[in-house]
């Protein structure tokens, strides 16, 4: 299990991070996603041992690693390390490349560990293979065996896949998983891609200027976003006007929806509720219509942007045998599960 703490970070007099505390249980895999320059990697050096912080403790399995004067050196911490260029010893050959942090193993057990892991990462028999006569997908495999042959309390991995190809990366991802699970190891990812994060996540945490914006399960990150930020940020989302009902509803121009509401939110607020490309169904029958002013084919869905009646313009997600043209109204229907919404950002603010 990891836990992370209040920790602060500054560097050259600027915050990086602010404020951080998450918690990982054992087992669980847990993915850090944000803008370039949030924090990400830096988090992720914090946890490996390989920076201080100014403030906030950490904890791995129940020990404290970091805090008011103690910093665990990162070789004591069996943390695991994947990162985004391979790294692999070019003159060693798979088997040594695996069996590399194993040197205070017997020559058996080192054997059979480097064995063991082939199997679990789908290269059986390649442990004589020089990593230039791998592919990308198979030296990453090779890099995160690696990384778990010694058993690692924790594995960190900085974009494992970001330089294989969108649809080695959507394959590879799946089965990390399945081999992180398999091992029953807790590990920590950075990626920038949010499929990748579904993917193989079972916690996201999204991060904003240096601070954790919201870590939780996947299916809550993308249908109850806790800013504004994560909602935009996450997936595709626009927001329509809505009022504060006296029964603490919101009324919108799709009707009238009850669901959680801005703090202190008060009747005839206003307020704007999030929309998903998913939230508005196209039905033909339906005697509420939008303009079609963009649509993109997106093979089985035809993804639409609509105008609504006012002006404001949502996302709608339909099976793109329903093709419309631009310019034409289609009928549409709003099936929210989640009603989320948010305080108006008003001129000025952030
Ligand atoms: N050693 C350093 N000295 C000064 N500033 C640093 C140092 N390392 C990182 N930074 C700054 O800290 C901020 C966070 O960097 P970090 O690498 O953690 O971001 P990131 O979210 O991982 O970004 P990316 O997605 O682009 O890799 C950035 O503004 C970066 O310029």
């Amino acid at each position: 299990m990891l836990t992370i703490d209040d920790l602060n970070v500054r560097f050259d007099g600027q915050p990086v991070l602010e404020d951080v505390s998450l918690s990982l249980d054992e087992g669980l895999i847990g993915c850090l996603i944000g803008p370039s320059g949030c924090g990400k990697t830096t988090l992720l050096r914090l946890v490996a041992g390989f920076l201080a912080p100014d403030r906030g403790r950490i904890a791995l399995h129940g020990d404290a690693v970091t805090g008011d004067r103690l910093l665990v050196p990162a070789e004591q911490r069996r943390v695991g390390m994947v990162f985004q260029d391979i790294a692999l010893f070019p003159h060693l050959d798979v088997a040594a490349n695996i069996g590399f942090g194993l040197n205070r193993w017997t020559p058996d057990q080192r054997r059979a560990r480097v064995e063991e892991l082939l199997n679990l990462v789908g290269l059986p028999g390649m442990g004589g293979r020089y990593p230039h006569q791998l592919s990308g997908g198979q030296q990453q495999r090779v890099a995160l065996a690696r990384a778990l042959a010694p058993k690692p309390r924790l594995l960190l991995l900085d974009e494992p896949f970001s330089a294989l190809d969108a649809e080695l990366r959507e394959q590879i991802s799946r089965d990390v998983r399945a081999i992180l699970l398999k091992e029953g190891i807790t590990a920590l990812f950075v990626t920038h891609d949010q499929n990748e994060a579904f993917a193989i996540a079972d916690r996201v945490g999204v991060m904003h200027a240096g601070r954790l914006a919201q870590w939780d399960t996947p299916y809550r990150i993308y249908h109850r976003p806790r800013t504004r930020f994560v909602a935009d940020f996450i997936g595709r989302s626009s927001f329509i006007p809505g009022t504060v009902t006296t029964e603490g509803r919101v009324e919108t121009c799709l009707g009238v929806f009850a669901g959680n509401l801005p703090d202190g939110a008060a009747p005839g607020d206003r307020v704007d509720v999030m929309i998903r490309p998913d939230d508005i169904l196209h039905n033909d029958d339906s005697p509420r219509t939008a303009r079609v002013v963009d649509r993109a084919f997106r093979g089985a869905h035809m993804l639409y942007t609509l105008e609504l009646d006012g002006g404001v313009r949502v996302p709608c997600m339909a099976p793109s045998h329903h093709a419309h043209p631009v310019g034409g109204r289609i009928g549409i229907e709003l099936e929210m599960d989640h009603l989320v919404t948010f305080t108006p950002v008003g001129p000025g603010t952030p």
